[in-house]
């Protein structure tokens, strides 16, 4: 069994800063939060010891798995949780004239030091029914926090798992760019982009183009060229500055706009590439020319601008014009030192066009005899998505890096995750909330969460128990059984046993708690915890469910209060 406890490192006396977006308030919440609040209260039950569960139903993107993220942002704000003045006169006004003033009295003396936050580690692999966070407190005031926890966590979580899947199709070797910001619609609670941008990154890209998500969360910013620089330019004739140093500084091109032309000439009467194209367009060239001037060292282009491909044409004109272009312009670059980065494609079929860049890129080299040209950065965009990939992965392409932002940040697949927030205890009484629907039976008691690896070093089950359980021990036989159908169950002899809810805020300020790891090691666990998973749960065909168990102790109390609480019919 794993120490799990809390570490020893004392972080006790550390601040905790308050949430990233500033709009994360004790508004930030539903109105009937407040409304329960005060009827806990004028029924003198607002202390009341609660246990809460926040868990999820079904994973999303018809997959088998989930990630977890949102949970720093969640005790960023539990930590600095208290009413200002303003925040209680608006609530005032939105109740009912009728509530008490000694209601907002109490809402005024409220903070979270009473309130215990066990939860999974951020960046963990997760599955449905196992709470990611089991939320203690009296009960006013956890009812508080509910709205505000499902709206970090549950977009956080989403798009992580949306972008470790755009990853996990993509391929290690690929970089992935997340260019979502433009068209983000929600987050970080109500920020945008911005919660997009840092939740991708966890989930597995390697960089973003959001400049301000870079600054807050220190992920890597990047980006490439636009069409509209590209369409700015009408002719070379625009080029004022055209002189050149070269790399090493020891002599200056005084023309390189010619020297571009010179190479352009070069390509066109190589006899390799004679007749694949004739006259490009010169304003791209003057783009591509102005650019490099600006970047010498940091040439990328974007080649589909005067793209006006069609199926007639045999090849398209980022094939007639872009591509020639960008190679007149890396060559005259590399006479002078400098080793271009490469091209952006954003249009037209992106397979296709990466193996004929690839092509011409590795002619250029051979016929110029200029090493490494082959191997010139093609990064791909335009609407891509985890069919796209596959599709790209199956048809096979030459994209190194790929840049993707609608289908990421919106997470156009499914539009929720869809945790909840259920009681399942108060004042150590367990409750269970009943449906028709047994996958929204809740999960009564407040319970540990143990994770049971199998001999070959991958997760077997989820298993939940009652707090006061004996844990499951290491080579030691344990009952694992579904939580609603009665025939399913299995043994299983654990190789190693992991607790799933760790303290990561024990109320008072006291009591040690759990570190909140840097982003950078939120990812590492992200990609190392889906390395470990056995691949058919997180392949894309057909995944297999992971098993979610509960303890046969905890299976029978289940549907005990399950037949307590069910009224018995009666036919007529
Ligand atoms: N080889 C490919 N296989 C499958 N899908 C592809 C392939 N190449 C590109 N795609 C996808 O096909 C879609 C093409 O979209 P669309 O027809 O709107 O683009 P386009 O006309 O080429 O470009 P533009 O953005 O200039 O309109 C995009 O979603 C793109 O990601
Ligand atoms: O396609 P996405 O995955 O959302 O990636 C971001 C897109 O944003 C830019 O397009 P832009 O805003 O210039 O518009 P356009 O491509 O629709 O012309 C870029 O060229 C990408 O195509
Ligand atoms: O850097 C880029 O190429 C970029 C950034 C955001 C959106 N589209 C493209
Ligand atoms: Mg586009």
């Amino acid at each position: 069994m794993e120490a799990n406890g809390p570490k020893e490192e004392d972080n006790r006396r550390q601040v905790i800063p308050g949430p990233t977006n500033p709009m994360v308030t004790p508004l930030l919440s539903d109105l009937y939060q407040f409304s329960m609040a005060y009827a806990y209260w004028k029924a003198g039950k607002n202390n009341e010891r609660a246990v809460f569960d926040l868990y999820f139903r079904k994973n999303p993107f018809g997959g088998e798995y989930t990630i977890f993220a949102g949970l720093e942002e969640c005790i960023r704000f539990i930590a600095n949780f208290k009413f200002k003045e303003e925040e209680i006169a608006f609530i005032q006004a939105s109740l009912p004239k009728t509530c008490e003033d000694g209601f907002y009295d109490y809402l005024r003396g409220i903070d979270c030091s009473d309130v215990e936050v066990y939860a999974v580690s951020e960046g963990s692999v997760v599955f449905p029914k196992v709470p990611l966070m089991r939320v203690e407190g009296p009960i006013a005031v956890v009812q508080l926090l509910e709205t505000s926890f499902l709206n970090l966590i549950n977009y956080a979580s989403l798009v992580t798992t949306n972008a470790a899947r755009h990853r996990s199709v993509a391929g290690k070797s690929k970089i992935l760019l997340e260019f979502g910001l433009r068209r983000a619609q929600v987050v970080e609670g109500p920020d945008g982009g911005i919660g997009a941008s840092k939740y991708s990154y966890l989930g597995g890209f390697d960089a973003t183009s959001n400049v301000e998500a870079g600054r807050l969360f220190g992920i890597p910013v990047r980006g490439t060229h636009s069409h509209a620089f590209v369409s700015s330019f009408m002719s070379p004739d625009e080029i004022m500055e055209k002189s050149l140093q070269t790399r090493d500084g020891s002599s200056t091109c005084e023309d390189f706009v010619s020297l571009v032309q010179t190479w352009l000439s070069k390509i066109k009467r190589s006899h390799v590439l004679r007749g694949i194209f004739g006259e490009t367009n010169q304003s791209e060239l003057a783009a591509f020319t102005s650019y490099a001037l600006a970047f010498p060292n940091n040439f990328l282009a974007l080649v589909d601008t005067y793209d006006i491909g069609s199926e007639i044409m045999l090849l398209r004109f980022v094939m007639r014009s872009g591509i020639p272009n960008f190679c007149a312009v890396a060559l005259a670059l590399n006479d002078l030192g400098y080793k271009a980065i490469g091209i952006r494609l954003d249009s037209g079929d992106l397979a296709y066009l990466s193996c004929e860049s690839r092509k011409f890129f590795r002619t250029i080299e051979k016929e110029f005899r200029v090493p490494d040209f082959g191997k010139m950065g093609i990064t791909a965009s335009n609407d891509l998505n985890e069919e796209t990939l596959d599709a790209l992965n199956k048809q096979g392409h030459e994209v190194d890096s790929f840049g993707i932002g609608t289908y990421l940040v919106t997470c156009y697949a499914q539009a929720a995750l869809g945790c909840v927030f259920k009681l399942v205890e108060i004042n150590n009484q367990p409750r269970i909330k009943l449906s028709e629907d047994v996958s929204k039976v809740s999960i009564p008691c407040k319970k540990r969460c143990y994770r049971l690896y199998g001999k070959e070093g991958y997760p077997l089950v989820d298993i939940m128990t009652g707090e006061n359980e004996p844990p499951p021990k290491v080579a030691e036989r344990i009952l694992c059984r579904h939580p609603f159908n009665e025939s399913k169950r299995a043994y299983v002899v654990p190789q190693r046993v992991e607790e799933l809810l760790k303290c990561f805020w024990p109320g008072s300020p006291d009591k040690p708690r759990e570190e909140l790891p840097p982003l950078k090691m939120i990812r590492s666990r992200c990609s190392n915890q889906l390395e470990q998973m056995r691949p058919d749960h997180v392949r894309r065909l057909n995944p297999t469910p992971y098993k979610v168990s509960v303890s046969a102790k905890l299976y029978d109390f289940i549907h005990f209060l399950w037949l307590n609480e069910a009224p018995v019919g009666e036919l007529q």
